[in-house]
């Protein structure tokens, strides 16, 4: 059978809960060939960030003409990219699949706080990669250092969209994952307000959330989704994800999501 291709250009996370990992596993389970780029590798478990060690850019830049030279992609996703050198190397790749559909992550921490992204690497997403986007999903936190606004309700989502959909992405995703009530995420293509809902679910057990997020979507529009029906679908899968992580209790600190339980659920319908 013919599979869609999804690539994810990441860093890789030992504990498998988020980065590449996660991006893989969740490819896999949405029915997507997945290949991937390492940007960087860390020494990570549900409790921490121990140790970051970039890859060379001339290893990022061979990585990415291998997978594109030969096997080719329907969409890819990008997560942590942590210098400004990695930002350029990845930004000046991807400058000639203009039809490629990107979901940009703009990851700056983790769960745990540690920093995953350079100050001066921030500017450098801001100004080369999100132009090249078809959607950025910063979470709450992240477009506060973005666009300097303080996010404390939906309205506040809406108003940093609007200051994010100018700097050239085709539509942003604010994650209300960190809002205190209910976990909604706010769509805005320049046009357009799309809300998705989500009740918030009580765990610790967040660890790649957004990952996870990201790369679901990244793997329905690889399947040939439109990007508002890519996103429920993501969306869906996410909220099974956390629903069903205190069963899978990995780890003592902040634990993974249950990535299978769309599949468990869903049955093979998920691949479609
Ligand atoms: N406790 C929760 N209950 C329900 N949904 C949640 C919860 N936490 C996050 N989400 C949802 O998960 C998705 C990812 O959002 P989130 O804001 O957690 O990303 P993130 O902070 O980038 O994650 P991370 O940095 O850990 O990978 C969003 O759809 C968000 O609404
Ligand atoms: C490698 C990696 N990417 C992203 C995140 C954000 O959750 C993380 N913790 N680790």
């Amino acid at each position: 059978m013919k599979r869609s291709r999804a690539l994810t250009i990441a860093g890789s996370d030992s504990g498998g809960g988020a980065g590449i990992q996660a991006d893989l596993k969740t490819f896999t389970l949405l029915g997507v060939y997945g290949t991937s780029v390492i940007t960087s590798v860390t020494a990570q478990n549900t409790q921490g960030v121990f140790a970051i060690h970039d890859i060379p850019t001339n290893v990022i830049d061979q990585q990415i003409e291998a997978v594109l030279s030969d096997i080719g992609t329907d969409a890819i996703k990008i997560g942590m990219l942590s210098s400004k050198e990695i930002v350029k190397v990845v930004t000046e790749q991807l400058k000639q699949y203009k039809d490629i559909p990107i979901v940009l992550d703009p990851v700056m921490v983790a769960k745990g706080g540690s920093p995953l992204l350079a100050d001066d690497a921030k500017e450098e997403i801001k100004k080369e990669l999100f132009s090249l986007a078809t959607v950025i999903t910063p979470n709450i936190p992240e477009a506060e250092v973005l666009t300097k606004l303080t996010i404390k309700t939906v309205e506040d989502m809406k108003k940093a969209a609007e200051i994010l959909i100018e700097l050239g992405p085709q539509a942003v995703l604010v994650k209300g994952g960190h809002l205190v009530e209910e976990a909604v995420d706010i769509l805005y293509d320049g046009k357009h307000w799309i809300t998705f809902p989500g009740k918030r679910i009580n765990t610790k057990n967040t660890h790649g959330t957004g990952c996870t997020y990201s790369s679901a979507i990244a793997a329905e529009l690889a399947k040939g989704k439109e990007l508002q029906k890519a996103i429920k679908n993501a969306k869906e899968f996410i909220q099974m994800a956390i629903l069903g992580a205190d069963e899978l209790n990995i780890g003592s600190g902040h634990g993974p999501t249950n990535h299978w339980k769309y599949l468990e659920e869903k049955g093979l319908e998920a691949w479609n």
